[in-house]
């Protein structure tokens, strides 16, 4: 018996999904784009087995239906559904990363023997649409499920069963608590991100010295500023009360860095500092938490030519396998830093090993 798996939206998130159950035993995805553009790109993309331009079709017969779509089109998205004859037993999710408002409308919608259960993958990027997908997305990522007390045991259980191919791990939280927490880790840090980079903006129209010196710690704070503007939108406007309460605290938090500077109060800021320290030192480990689906290492190398080449071919010898390489800075007579990223711990080690006795520079 073949698993049907809709998938509607097939971007960043979506797509990373399809990459996930495409190929498993047994299981077909299908793929809805909501336009010939975005079809095609799928089409390319190559992440489904069928990719189609009708929501009636994708939708038919299929025994789970992923909303992969920005959090402003999942109510509307689910009103559509409702009027479809669905497959007896189908269950309903959604990606989306906000969950009061898009369970209240999942519950609220009764077809007989199709069930809704939101959920939230805790692993994304800055980058967005199906070019940007990955297998590896959710791998040892946290995913988010809010079932209603109305959904069966054993309903949830398939769904849970289903996402064990995302090698992710399922964690059951009530909507509105996924909101407030998600506001503060997830949705308070993308605003601050574009206040920060939009201030230097403003400063840097009157000095471009501000883009140029810009290094490591505006890099490391900034990066998801940024993140696709629609998507973020939907999300903050779906969120609002829950930000509204954030950005107040966020403001009594500045105030305090205010009033320690006003004071010279150093003995403040060395607390702060170790305080934020502590805390940031407990999150769950990068390859185990979830932001991450990779283990990065960073080494300094200099701008010459083959260079790239040579650490690719020294790990290659050793059969480490790398799974990405990036130039982070280059800069003429600067040495870059480079990213490389891999998929096991112990490749990442032994990466590590090597490149010391080589002479690199390597940071984790
Ligand atoms: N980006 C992240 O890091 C991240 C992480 C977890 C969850 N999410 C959630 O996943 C969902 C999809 O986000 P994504 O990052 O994959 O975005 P994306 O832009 O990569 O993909 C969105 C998909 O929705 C489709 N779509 C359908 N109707 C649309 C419309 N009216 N406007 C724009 N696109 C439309 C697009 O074709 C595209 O395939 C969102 O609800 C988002 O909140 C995002
Ligand atoms: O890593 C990133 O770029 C992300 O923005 C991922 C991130 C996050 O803020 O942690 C963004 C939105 C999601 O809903 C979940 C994860």
């Amino acid at each position: 018996m073949t698993i049907k798996i809709a998938i509607f939206g097939v971007g960043l998130i979506g797509g990373s999904l399809a990459l996930s159950f495409k190929g498993k035993p047994g299981i077909t995805v299908v793929g809805h784009s909501h336009s010939a553009e975005a079809l095609q790109q799928v089409k390319d993309r190559g992440v489904v087995d069928i990719a189609t331009l009708s929501f009636e079709e994708a939708a038919a017969d299929a025994d789970f239906i992923f909303l992969c779509v920005p959090v402003s089109q999942l109510e509307p998205y689910l009103h559509r559904l409702s009027s479809l004859k669905l497959k007896p037993g189908c269950i309903i999710t959604d990606v989306g990363s906000t969950k009061a408002t898009v369970a209240a409308c999942g519950e609220a919608i009764t077809l007989p023997e199709v069930y809704f259960i939101g959920g939230h993958p805790m692993a994304g990027s800055e980058r967005s649409g199906v070019a940007a997908a990955s297998t590896f997305l959710f791998e040892n990522a946290y995913y988010v499920l809010t079932p209603s007390s109305k959904v069966p045991k054993e309903v949830y259980k398939r769904l849970e069963d289903l996402l064990v191919y995302t090698k992710a791990h399922i964690v059951r939280v009530e909507p509105e608590l996924h909101d407030e927490i998600v506001g503060a880790i997830s949705h308070l840090p993308h605003i601050i991100a574009v206040a920060l980079v939009n201030q230097v903006c403003d400063y840097n129209d009157k000095n471009s010295l501000y883009r140029q010196l810009a290094a490591g710690g505006f890099r490391d704070i900034t990066r998801i500023a940024s993140s696709d503007p629609v998507i973020w939108r939907d999300i903050l406007l779906s969120n609002r009360e829950v930000l509204l309460e954030l950005l107040k605290d966020w403001k009594n938090h500045m105030d305090e860095f205010l009033e320690m500077l006003m004071n010279d109060d150093g003995t403040g800021i060395v607390e702060a500092f170790d305080k934020a320290n502590r805390f940031r030192s407990e999150l769950p480990e990068r390859r185990k938490g979830a932001i991450s689906s990779l283990y990065d290492l960073y080494l300094d190398v200099p701008d010459t030519p083959g260079v790239i080449g040579h650490i690719a071919t020294e790990l290659g010898i050793r059969q480490i396998n790398l799974s990405n390489m990036q130039i982070i800075e280059s800069r003429e007579d600067v040495p870059g830093v480079m990213r490389l990223s891999f998929r096991q711990e112990g490749e990442m080690e032994r990466a590590k090993e090597h490149l010391l006795t080589l002479g690199y520079t390597v940071y984790l």
